[in-house]
């Protein structure tokens, strides 16, 4: 199903989050960038478009200048997020450069998906980026909103991105290989969902535990995420992002991770 999936989507948009970009001690996992810029390189060899969303200019902040990381106050976290998004980029394009790709910054908020003309500069812009074989690498605009870095809405980000770039498949990577009937970082009987078709009847079915590391939205923005794409028709594939060669593993059919698909 997963194999099937990925093989007849062209439009990928890939939300990747903090804790999937990051080391244990908060550093940006480069070897995880290495691997993803070339399982992505694969992909457009195959004749796919990608779109990333990428969280992580926070932990990326709080390595960089190695203070300020107990500090819960929103303007620091924003300060955070300006100093870390330099040197997420810097990273992304150090290595998707080795595979002579170029990157491009989109830095946006929810608000702009809601005004006629800014939705359509985006769209201008995501499709030019796109059709000319450059990768838009898109990501909150902390400074202007604090919503997101409160509540983590990177994964309604990627949401609306693969809404409004007519994506065919959305694909978030976390650090859990998917759903679980309750958290499976705290309980080992945790039972893995594999496939959802209902999002909103999955929610009354669960239990949503709490998020660890740098994440921030939790399993619940996913599962709202997978909502508002599922009622557009496109399905999403949640997965764990931290296994070596997962996009090569889905493809394949040798990996799990939860799909949820749109009803027909
Ligand atoms: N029912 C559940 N199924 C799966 N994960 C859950 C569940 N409840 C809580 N979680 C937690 O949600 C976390 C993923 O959310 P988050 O840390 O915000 O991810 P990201 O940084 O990738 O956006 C998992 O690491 C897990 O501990
Ligand atoms: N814009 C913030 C991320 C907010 C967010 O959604 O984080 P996550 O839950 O890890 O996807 C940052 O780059 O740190």
């Amino acid at each position: 199903m997963i194999a099937e999936l990925l093989k007849k989507s062209r439009k990928i948009v890939i939300k990747i989050g903090s804790n999937t970009l990051s080391n244990d001690d908060g550093t940006i996992n480069k070897e995880f960038l290495d691997r993803l810029s070339s399982q992505v390189n694969d992909l457009m060899k195959l004749g796919k478009q990608i779109v990333i969303v990428s969280s992580g200019a926070r932990i990326a902040g709080v390595s960089t200048i190695g203070r300020w990381l107990r500090k819960e106050d929103i303007h620091y976290k924003q300060a955070l997020c300006a100093i870390g998004q330099v040197e997420l980029m810097d990273a992304y394009r150090r290595e998707f450069e080795k595979h002579d790709i170029h990157i491009g910054q989109l830095l946006l908020t929810r608000d702009d998906f809601s005004y006629g003309s800014r939705t359509l500069n985006i769209r201008n812009t995501l499709f030019t980026l796109v059709d000319e074989g450059v990768i838009p690498i898109i990501n909150e605009n902390d400074t202007v909103c604090v919503e997101e870095i409160k509540i983590g809405d990177n994964d309604t980000l990627a949401a609306l991105t693969a809404n409004l770039w007519n994506a065919d498949l959305l694909i978030l990577f976390s650090d859990i290989d998917g759903v679980y009937n309750k958290n499976p970082k705290v309980y080992a009987d945790a039972k893995f969902l594999e496939i959802v078709t209902d999002p909103v009847e999955l929610l009354k079915n669960i239990e949503i535990g709490e998020t660890n590391g740098f994440g921030t939205g939790g399993i619940a923005t996913k599962i709202e995420a997978a909502k508002t794409v599922n009622s557009y028709g496109i399905p999403m594939i949640l997965a764990n992002g931290k296994k070596e060669n997962i996009l090569a593993n889905l493809i394949n059919g040798n990996e799990r991770a939860t799909v949820f698909l749109p009803k027909e």
